[in-house]
């Protein structure tokens, strides 16, 4: 078993959670209520910017230019992309204020920022995939499970299930594996510590924006 699978194996539950919560069933449907989308969006633009600021320093970090160019360009992707299609909800929704970091959003983006900036970088690289893979995964399976006509977050669910975001996620496995491959086991070790983090901190962030959880003070 690759290193991946192993990794993969070890946040099936969670994984199967986060099928199971509320935020992802009326999203499913288009039952979602609009302010708890607005919510998630508005906290996404601000997660989205630092995902890209540490894959932007994983890319600086890269043993190999071919891996520094493929996180460099997963960077500026999560960047521009991503921002055009939360872009266009900003426009629908009216939004002129974003607002500010809430806690769920703070907790995730400061756990990337300091494993980019801390760990060794197989170890980011590891902390970065949940963002890829679980996104790639739960796209697919409202794609394919849940179609609702009419969706209003149907633009949301092709980013995520398309044929384009396939292939970065795709990438973005077989780097962790390579390096994971070429590094120690007490690195290995931390590197799947640190993915099983980052999926706990998945559900945790679509948690905060069903509940609209904002700082209490
Ligand atoms: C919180 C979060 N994780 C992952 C992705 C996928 O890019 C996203 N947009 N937001
Ligand atoms: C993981 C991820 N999320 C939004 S963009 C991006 C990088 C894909 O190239």
């Amino acid at each position: 078993m690759n290193w991946s699978e192993n990794a993969w194996q070890a946040v099936n539950g969670i994984y199967n959670s986060i099928l199971k919560m509320p935020f992802i069933e009326e999203l499913s449907d288009g039952s979602l209520p609009m302010k708890t989308f607005q919510f998630y969006m508005l906290q996404d633009s601000y997660y989205l910017e630092h995902f890209g600021r540490a894959l932007a320093l994983i890319g600086a970090k890269a043993y190999d230019v071919e891996d520094a160019l493929a996180y460099l360009q997963f960077a500026e992707n999560a960047i521009v992309v991503e921002q055009a299609l939360h872009e266009s909800y900003f426009k629908d929704f009216g939004v002129s204020n974003k607002g500010i970091i809430q806690p769920a959003c703070h907790h995730y983006t400061h756990f990337l920022r300091s494993t980019a900036t801390l760990e060794p970088v197989e170890v980011a690289m590891a902390a970065t995939l949940p963002c890829f893979w679980i996104y790639k995964n739960v796209g697919e399976y409202i794609y394919t499970h849940h179609q609702a006509a009419g969706n209003p977050f149907q633009n949301w669910i092709e980013a995520y299930a398309g044929e384009e975001f396939t292939v970065s996620v795709e990438r973005a496995i077989d780097l962790c594996n390579k390096a994971a491959l070429q590094t120690t086991p007490q690195i290995r070790r931390r590197m799947t510590e640190a993915f099983i983090t980052a999926s706990r901190l998945e559900y945790q962030f679509w948690d905060a924006a069903y509940n609209l959880k904002r700082w209490e003070l």
